[in-house]
């Protein structure tokens, strides 16, 4: 009968079609294995700068207070303005909403570019060729006096590169999904994380060293610069294999499909008790470590009489300690389970860290090691956990929504701790007193401390199985 042929063909046809893709995922360059991680390290890459370029001036406070008269809050200022996109314009949740539309090529590339102008228009406001009446300096000393021209351009680039580097974070996380997929994904997303750490201690501890340059404090900030300059250039070669692979097999294959962004999503997200619980614990513990790091040089050289490059160093011990901690603990995570315990013992431990640097002077080598463990412990526990959370067609949004949260504090703590040290030391203080910001960060660990124990609590509602091992659930 024509129609039962019709059914047998059409039967074929969908089988045939579906082991020629298998059969073109085996045979793609994903299944190369030295393909695959060839691709992580170059998005790593793009990664190290993006995180080189976040930390860069974190050890030259001192020197931006010299060079270009910022106090503390300037300084919280510059830090903070990082992120104000992905705050009141949405721009991590918009960034994914633009992913999902442009695909990996055309978003990576456009944050990218928006990430190297933004350091190179920084690098450019804290220039000699912009402070002798380059260009915009005229323009940027027409308004708002009370802030300096350079601070003003240095605003603008920072503001660019936040705009660029958050989104591009989302990017890169879907990059790993799709070359490692059904592969060695946790191992992939830890020394992805590790790459990202590598940056942060090179730019603890390269800045201190640069400034001394002989063409000047400035190569500092040039060089960060030129690295994410680079960076944009490299991400060009990641895309001709993302193309060479998307031609190899069907795009659908590949990608999981993800359902158009709808604002009800987020009403679901801010409905599950559980993902409540874990972003306000992203928002605290993130909080009382990013706007740490960025003034611990500053402190080290206050409070225990280092110089820059000491206190570069010992800076650098916490992202040192997070990229061997942290493989581990996802390793431990995926075999074990146990994540909510475990982002329980990084909070306590990230608070009893902020308690010991506010009213003791335990070595700080030993306690940013310690910090690093904490900073291993939560998010190799958190970001997988959401996974099991959220739906996977929702997980974009879920990270877009937790990292606009997160940016909150992100935004307003390094501005609050330049503000209270300004606040509590006397103008021209000599070594300025970090005793109430430390106080600060030791309330952030142990408001996120109880958003632990809160999500351990849901969880044994929930179900979601925080505890359990990652193929268990
Ligand atoms: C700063 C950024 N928003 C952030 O949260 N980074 C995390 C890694 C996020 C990975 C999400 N899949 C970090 O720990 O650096």
């Amino acid at each position: 009968m024509p129609s039962e042929k019709a059914f047998v063909f059409s039967v074929l046809l969908i089988t045939n079609t579906k082991l020629m893709n298998t059969e073109a995922l085996k045979n793609s360059l994903r299944d190369s294995v030295v393909t695959r991680w060839a691709m992580l390290f170059t998005v790593g890459f793009v990664l190290a700068a993006n995180y080189y370029f976040y930390d860069a001036l974190s050890p030259l406070k001192s020197t931006l207070t010299r060079e270009l008269g910022f106090d503390s809050t300037d300084f919280g200022l510059f830090v903070s303005v990082y992120s104000v996109p992905n705050v009141f314009l949405l721009m991590a949740v918009f960034g994914g909403v633009i992913l999902d539309k442009l695909g990996i090529r055309r978003t990576g590339f456009m944050f990218i570019a928006f990430m190297a102008l933004g350091a190179l228009l920084t690098a450019y406001g804290a220039s000699d060729m912009y402070r002798n009446e380059g260009l915009g300096y005229a323009f940027m000393s027409s308004f708002m006096p009370g802030y300096s021209p350079e601070l003003k351009m240095m605003l603008l680039g920072r503001f660019l590169f936040g705009l660029g580097a958050e989104t591009s974070i989302v990017v890169i996380s879907k990059i790993i999904v799709k070359w490692f997929k059904g592969k060695e994904l946790a191992l992939a997303f830890g020394v992805k994380l590790g790459l990202a750490r590598t940056g942060s201690m090179l730019a603890l501890m390269l800045s201190p060293r640069l400034i001394n340059s002989e063409a000047g404090w400035t190569v500092a900030t040039w060089f960060a610069a030129f690295f994410v300059t680079t960076a944009l250039l490299v991400f060009l070669i990641y895309m001709m294999f993302d193309l060479k692979l998307d031609k190899q097999v069907e795009k659908s294959t590949l990608e999981s499909k993800s359902d158009p962004f709808k604002f009800s999503d987020l009403g679901k997200l801010i409905t599950n008790r559980s993902f409540i619980f874990v972003t306000l614990l992203c928002l605290t513990f993130y909080s009382a470590v990013f706007p740490f790091f960025a003034f611990s040089a500053d402190f080290f050289k206050n409070k225990f009489g280092l110089t820059e490059i000491q206190s570069g160093d010992i800076a650098a011990m916490m992202p040192l300690g997070t990229m061997l901690f942290t493989p581990i603990f996802g390793f431990f995570v995926d075999k074990y389970g146990k994540a909510a315990s475990l982002m329980i013992y990084g909070s306590l431990i990230l608070t009893i860290v902020h308690l010991t640097f506010a009213f003791t002077t335990v070595t700080p080598y030993v306690m940013m090691v310690v910090l690093g463990l904490a900073f291993s412990l939560v998010p190799a526990a958190m970001w997988p956990s959401v996974a099991k959370m959220i739906d996977e067609k929702r997980i974009g949004s879920a990270y877009g929504f937790m990292f606009s949260v997160q940016n909150l504090g992100l935004w307003a703590f390094p501005i609050l701790a330049g503000m209270i040290l300004d606040g509590t030391n006397p103008v021209g203080t000599e070594s300025l007193d970090y005793t109430y910001t430390m106080i600060m960060f030791s309330g952030l660990g142990i408001v996120g401390f109880i958003f632990a124990l809160l999500l351990k609590r849901e969880d044994k509602v929930s179900g979601y199985g925080l505890e359990l091992p990652s193929n268990s659930k």
